[in-house]
């Protein structure tokens, strides 16, 4: 039978005399958004980069996720300026796809976040909320096992965060993802995840993982912040 939980064990991490992690375990659900709360500083992104390996764990016992098998969103989109919109897709999905698939799939994508008139726009004529969409798209378009969210719509208006949440919710319907996703805002947690870590105390502990179908309020969860 697949292993449902993608578990990561022994994190261990000090920044001088602040002890952020130590023998820190966390299991993650397969094929779901597992989000990731806390107070600001607590350790959140700091996790993230552990698990991807883009930040060093102080002990050689942790096994990482290879890079191969992950996609990035970030607040900041990583856009190449001087391709356009449909080349800055297919720029990542071209060592996995045979032209027409490509083309296919691009289309699919850019139809899915409501911007395929873009298409042959550069990104310096385009807003944040849609270079967000293209950035997700990316992400999406490159065959990765795990998609990881750092703050992704932390710049983004209210109204493109919505449209854009929704987005994803909808990408992740038919293209299942394990989404680590790293957010210090409640509704966005409560809108797209499917569990939720809350992390607290230095070291870092878990002080709360809840299945996101038990309709707690956002009042709720923000006591155990
Ligand atoms: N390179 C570093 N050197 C020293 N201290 C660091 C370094 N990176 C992170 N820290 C410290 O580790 C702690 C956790 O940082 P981290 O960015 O992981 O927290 P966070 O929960 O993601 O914060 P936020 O919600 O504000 O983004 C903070 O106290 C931070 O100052």
């Amino acid at each position: 039978m697949e292993e449902l939980m993608i578990a990561i064990k022994n994190i261990n991490k000090s920044y001088k005399d602040n002890i952020l992690y130590k023998n820190f375990n966390i299991s993650f659900a397969k094929n779901k958004v597992n989000c990731i709360l806390g107070k600001s500083g607590c350790g959140k992104s700091t996790l993230l980069n552990i698990i991807s390996g883009l930040v060093k764990n102080d002990t050689n016992s942790l096994k990482t996720i290879e890079q191969r098998e992950i996609s990035y969103i970030f607040q900041e989109d990583r856009l190449i300026e001087w391709l356009n919109v449909e080349e800055n897709i297919k720029i990542v999905g071209k060592k996995f796809y045979d032209k027409e698939e490509l083309e296919d799939i691009c289309n699919y994508y850019l139809d899915m976040v409501g911007i395929k008139k873009f298409k042959t726009y550069y990104p310096q004529k385009l807003s944040g909320g849609i270079r967000q969409r293209i950035n997700i798209i990316r992400a999406f378009i490159y065959p990765s096992k795990i998609v990881i969210m750092d703050e992704p719509f932390k710049s983004i208006d209210v109204k493109n965060k919505k449209i854009i949440m929704e987005n994803l919710k909808n990408i992740l319907i038919k293209d299942k993802r394990t989404v680590l996703f790293v957010t210090h805002d409640i509704e966005e947690a409560l809108f797209l995840a499917d569990k939720i870590f809350i992390l607290g105390d230095s070291p870092v502990k878990i002080k709360e993982t809840i299945e996101n179908n038990i309709n707690l309020s956002k009042e709720e969860i923000y006591k155990m912040i």
